[in-house]
Parts: structure tokens; sequence; C-alpha cells
């Protein structure tokens, strides 16, 4: 028997294979079953083109059959099969696809299913095995072959028996070593999971002999294991199915199988694309936030599928980071892939389907807003921190996109409204979109510097998460209206004061808020008459941009040396029974004004729910003035 070497250049190419193209071993038996499906298609073309073929749907099937004794795996289909000629030019020389050869003969263009193109996949089956081989039959042959190779050394091919037309291929497992664990593929369960992994959509059945167990006749304590033959991939994916067959409860079973999450998903998107780039798509938005969501941890991606076989898990260019909360897939038979497939090419066409799925979430979404509130207000309690995140990230590049998307509490409706809806009740004489930010909004609701705002009867939004405020700041102004944080020194209200009389009264009082600002030293920029304030004495509201929560969340923030500051105005409440006292104390007791400055500014800072920098010299005050 005469021993053929690889071609030089095929030699060290299968070495490379064997070790480096793929990153997963799993990966060759969605090689191999990929060949077959090819094989059988290829049947299935010749009898549509062929008056003396008849393709007979049930006599076409792919078998897996694992044997631990042996330690092989075979892997047989009825397809095509080949002649020595083709064993020796298809399996012999790598980088050789006859598949591909077969579709550019053929002319074989839209809705063939051929998956090979590269002619390297085959090899992929010597990440597992010491030897291969393969024995074949070509349609319309009366003889069959066997090829048969130890990897880099070469192969033999020799006639061989076998009765049908179609292909086996034996593999011998290698043994376990330290760092693999082969025996698993001798595992019917582990095959199993294998093929429903990458190969569960293959059209044609492929099937096992699966152990299971049934109770012994007569008793029902003991049990006896027997096999049965089943087919073990679903063969047609739902994305393939007709839309109008396919129900609610379907898309729901789809999305818990395939584990995208726990929860029940809010929606589903089936997009059937034949455009310039084809493709289908399932995709889904989760009613429930994956327990990993807001941390490093979490990846974002869509599954993506090359005609139906996997090729990547979660490829996350398909997804902008704003709705990375997508779970689903993608199917198309478009792509150029890179020989492992565990890779693109280009990303062009990737970019356009990107493209397409980032605006049709958008406008599921806006309608969903639309016609769907509750079940929007549900995702939004879910993901509307990303979308926030979204509008801040990228300096702003996706705020317009968006900010429709955006809602807030409301102090007037007592629920979440939009932006729009929020402008849409704004009075005429309204200039600005106001807000307010807490820890919650029962303590909003109770800050002193909201009082002049909701006093002139205007909305005001409260903002209780670390990012709503930056989140603002980013967008600027909705529909030309800027917004305003309540605490600002200028609220752009007109009071009740003239602007004569204000000046008046900061006159009036200089020299005592002059002698408070010493006291506080670098602690404020700022005492002043407060023009906003009812019935608190004190309030602290901020100068420029750096608001007081601002300053709390990037202080708060890791790895952050440099400690930001707000300027801080102390306000003063000249109405208050208590600036009577100040007053007083201005006049006859300097040391009095010291502590009750003191103290009133430490309340102020206590109402923001920010930290006093001295607790104890805090109560000591309290204390003295109570004696
Ligand atoms: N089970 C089979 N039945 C018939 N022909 C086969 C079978 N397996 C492989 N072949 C032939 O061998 C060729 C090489 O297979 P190989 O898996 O290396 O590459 P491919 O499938 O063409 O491309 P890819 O690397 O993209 O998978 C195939 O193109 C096909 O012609």
């Amino acid at each position: 028997m005469e021993r053929k070497q690889f071609q030089a250049e095929s030699k060290r190419l299968l070495e490379m294979m064997i070790n480096s193209i793929y990153t997963k071993k799993e990966v060759f038996l969605r090689e191999l079953l990929s060949n077959a499906s090819d094989a059988i298609d290829k049947i299935y073309y010749k009898a549509l083109t062929d008056d003396n073929l008849t393709f007979n749907k049930d006599d076409y099937y792919i078998k897996i059959v694992p044997n631990k004794e042996n330690r092989t795996l075979t892997i047989s289909d009825t397809g095509i099969g080949m002649t020595k000629e083709e064993l020796e030019t298809n399996l012999g020389t790598i980088a050789k696809s006859g598949s591909l050869a077969f579709k550019k003969e053929n002319e074989l263009k839209d809705g063939f299913d051929i998956i090979g193109q590269f002619g390297v996949g085959f090899y992929a089956a010597f990440m597992v095995a010491d030897v291969v081989t393969v024995t074949s039959k070509a349609l319309g042959s009366g003889q069959a072959y066997k090829w048969e190779s130890e990897g880099a050394d070469g192969y033999t091919i020799v006639e061989a028996e076998k009765d049908s037309v179609g292909t086996d291929i034996v593999l011998q497992i290698k043994a376990n070593t330290e760092d693999d664990n082969y025996d698993e593929y001798l595992d019917e369960w582990t095959l199993r999971n294998i093929v429903k992994k990458y190969s569960d959509f293959i059209r044609y059945p492929i099937k096992m002999d699966v152990t299971k167990s049934k109770p012994k006749d007569g008793d029902d304590k003991e049990f006896v294991e027997y096999t049965e033959e089943e087919t073990i991939n679903s063969m047609v994916p739902l994305w393939r199915k007709n839309k109008s067959e396919i129900t609610d409860e379907d898309y729901e079973n789809f999305y818990q199988e395939k584990r995208y999450g726990f929860d029940k998903p809010l929606k589903h998107i089936h997009l059937s694309v034949d455009g310039t780039v084809r493709y289908n798509a399932i995709l889904y938005i989760p009613e429930k936030t994956p327990f990993d969501y807001y941390t490093p941890e979490y990846e974002k991606g869509l599954e993506l599928y090359s005609n139906g076989v996997l090729i990547m898990n979660k490829c996350a260019d398909l997804l902008p980071d704003y709705f990375s909360f997508v779970k689903g897939m993608v199917d198309s038979e478009d792509l150029s892939l890179n020989i492992s497939r565990e890779m693109l090419q280009h990303d062009r066409q990737l970019k356009f389907i990107a493209k397409n799925i980032k605006n049709k979430v958008k406008r599921e979404l806006e309608t969903m807003l639309k016609n769907e509130r509750e079940k929007f207000e549900k995702f939004y309690a879910s993901f509307g921190r990303q979308l926030k995140f979204g509008v801040y990230s990228d300096f702003g590049a996706n705020k317009e996109t968006l900010q429709d998307l955006l809602m807030f509490y409301s102090s007037k409706e007592k629920k979440l409204v939009t932006l729009a809806e929020y402008v849409e009740r704004m009075p005429a004489d309204q200039k600005y979109i106001y807000y307010a930010t807490g820890e919650s909004y029962e303590r909003i609701e109770k800050l002193p510097q909201t009082e002049l705002v909701a006093d002139k009867g205007f909305e005001i939004l409260y903002f209780t998460e670390d990012i709503d405020e930056f989140a603002i700041k980013m967008l600027l102004n909705y529909q030309e209206k800027e917004f305003k944080s309540v605490s600002s020194s200028d609220l752009g209200i007109e009071s009740e004061n003239k602007e004569s009389e204000k000046e008046a009264a900061e006159k009036e009082y200089n020299e005592l808020f002059d002698y408070m600002k010493n006291v506080l030293g670098d602690k404020v920029k700022n005492v002043k008459v407060s023009h906003r304030l009812k019935t608190h004495p004190v309030c602290i509201s901020t100068e420029g941009e750096i608001t007081i929560e601002m300053e709390k969340v990037l202080n708060a923030m890791p790895n952050n040396n440099q400690q930001v500051k707000a300027d801080k105005v102390l306000e003063i409440n000249t109405k208050h029974e208590v600036f009577e006292s100040l007053k007083s104390a201005f006049e006859k007791d300097k040391e009095k004004l010291d502590l009750y400055t003191k103290l009133l500014y430490n309340q102020a800072l206590l109402i923001e729910g920010l930290p006093i920098e001295d607790p104890v010299e805090f109560t000591n005050d309290m204390c003295k003035v109570m004696v």
C-alpha cells in the first residue's frame, strides 16, 4: 500500500490547523456535521436537476456513534460520497474545498445552504483524534474507498467495502492528557450538547442511539437500560419558519431554550431582511436585569449564525452599549468568515446589520412607550439606567437617539414622565425644565430648595440615580428648553421682590453676611439672602457647573485622586424668625453668631444629604444652644 505525503505546505498548514486555528476543540464536530450536511445538500441539488434521481427525505440523515470501548467516534452520512479522486483532492490537499467548487460549478447562489468554503474544516478532526478513517462510496460509483491518516505524516487510500452511497468517518479518539479530557467526546450527553450548541439547525436529522431506562417488567423499583435512536437536532430554525406560523409561546420557548434569560421576555422582534445583506434575526427585550448586568463581567452580544451554523456565541459588534440588554440571534448567509469561523473578515455586512438592529430596537421601544406604557415602565425599571449611561457616554454622541426614551419621576404627576410630556405641560412663563437631586423621592420632596419652584406651580423632575444629572448635563436642553437644578443660584423665576428690593436687602445685611462668610472660611463661596426659601431658614445652593450631587458622585468614584468641589453658597431666609436672632447676635454677641452660623451651615449640609465634617463639634454646639 502506497503512503502518500501531504504536499509540503499542507503539512505545515495541518500542524498549524491542529494547534492554533480553533480556540475550542469541540468545534471539530461542527465541522464534520457541516460537511455531512453539505454532502446531502449536493444529492438534493442533483435530484432537482436530474430526472433519474429522486430525493426521498427519510433516506437522508447523519448518524453519530460513540464507542467507549474502542475509543472511536463515527460520523456517517448518506450524502453524495467521494470517489477515489475526490478523496485524494479534497482530503489530500488542505485548503481545497470540493464544496466551494460544487457551488461554483452549479452556480448555486441563493437559498442553498452549502457551508464549506475554505477546505480546512475536516482537519479539525485531528484536534481530538490520532487516526481518522474515511470510508466513502460516491453516487453512481460501484466501488468504495478508504482514506486513512494519522495527521501530518500523510494518508493512504485503499479499496473498501461499503454497501450504500455516503461517507463514514471514524475518529480514533486521543488518550486523555493532563490538560485535556478527550473522553468527553465519547460521552452521549456531551455530544448531544455540542450538537445542540453548534449544529442544532442543520437541515437534516442528526441521529444518535441514546441510552434510556425503563422499569423492569412487573417491577417499579428496578430499572433496565436500553437504547433508542433519537434525532438530536431541531433542524428547522425558528427564524426560518413562516412568521404567521410562529406563536408567542414559540418565541418564549426559544428564549428559554437558548437560555437568553430566566425571565419572560417583554418583547420579541423577528426580522427577515432580504436586501443588500440578507439576514434573519430574533431579538428579545428582557424584563428583568440579569444579576451581573451593571458589572464589568456582563458581556453583551447576539449569537451569530452563518447558514444555521453557530459562528459566535456573543457577537458584541451587533449591539451598541446602550442596548446591551438585547438578547437573541442573527443568521446570515452573506457573512465573510475567516477560516476558523470564529471571526469575520469584513465588518461591512456586520455594520449594516448592526445599524438595522439598533434602529429597529429603538423604534420598538418607542412604540412600547406609546402603546404599552406599563410594559415600558417595567423595561425602564430594569434598563433605564443603561439608556441614561448611553446619553452620557461617547461625549453625548447618542443623545438624540435616546432622549425620547428617558423618563423621570415628576413632582406633579407623582409618577414617571417623559421629557416630551414635561415640556408639553410647561406654562408660558416657565423658562426651564427644573430638576432636583437626592437619595429618594421622599427626601427630595422635603428639600427647601424646591419651595419657590413648587410654589410657582412648576413641575420638578426628581433625580435619584447618580447618572441622572450627568446625562442631563450632556443633553443640555430638550426641545430648546434648558435644564435647571432647583439648587442653582439663578432659577430664572421672577420673585415677588423686585430687583431693587433684592439689592437693598443684600446691601442692608452686607456686613452680617461678610462676617458669617468669614466664620465659615472656604467652606462656602458666599453667604447671601435667599429668594427661594419660604418656610426653611437656610439652604445650600451652588454657583457654576458643578452641583452638590455631582460633587458627591465624582468624589465617591474609585481612583479619584483629585477631589472635586462645588462652589457652595449658604442662603439665608431673611423672613424667618431665626434671622432675627442672627441680627441681634451680630449686634450684641459675636460669639453667639459664630455658633449660630456653624449650626445653620451644618443643618443645611444635613438637609442636602451631605456629611458634616465634625459631628462631635456639631452636637456640642447644639448643647451650647440648650444651656
Ligand atoms: N462527509 C463528506 N461527504 C462528501 N464530501 C466531503 C465530506 N467531508 C468532506 N468532503 C469534501 O472534502 C472537502 C474538504 O472538506 P473541508 O471540511 O476540509 O472543507 P470545506 O467543508 O470545503 O470548507 P470549510 O473549511 O469551510 O469547512 C469538502 O469541500 C467536500 O468536497
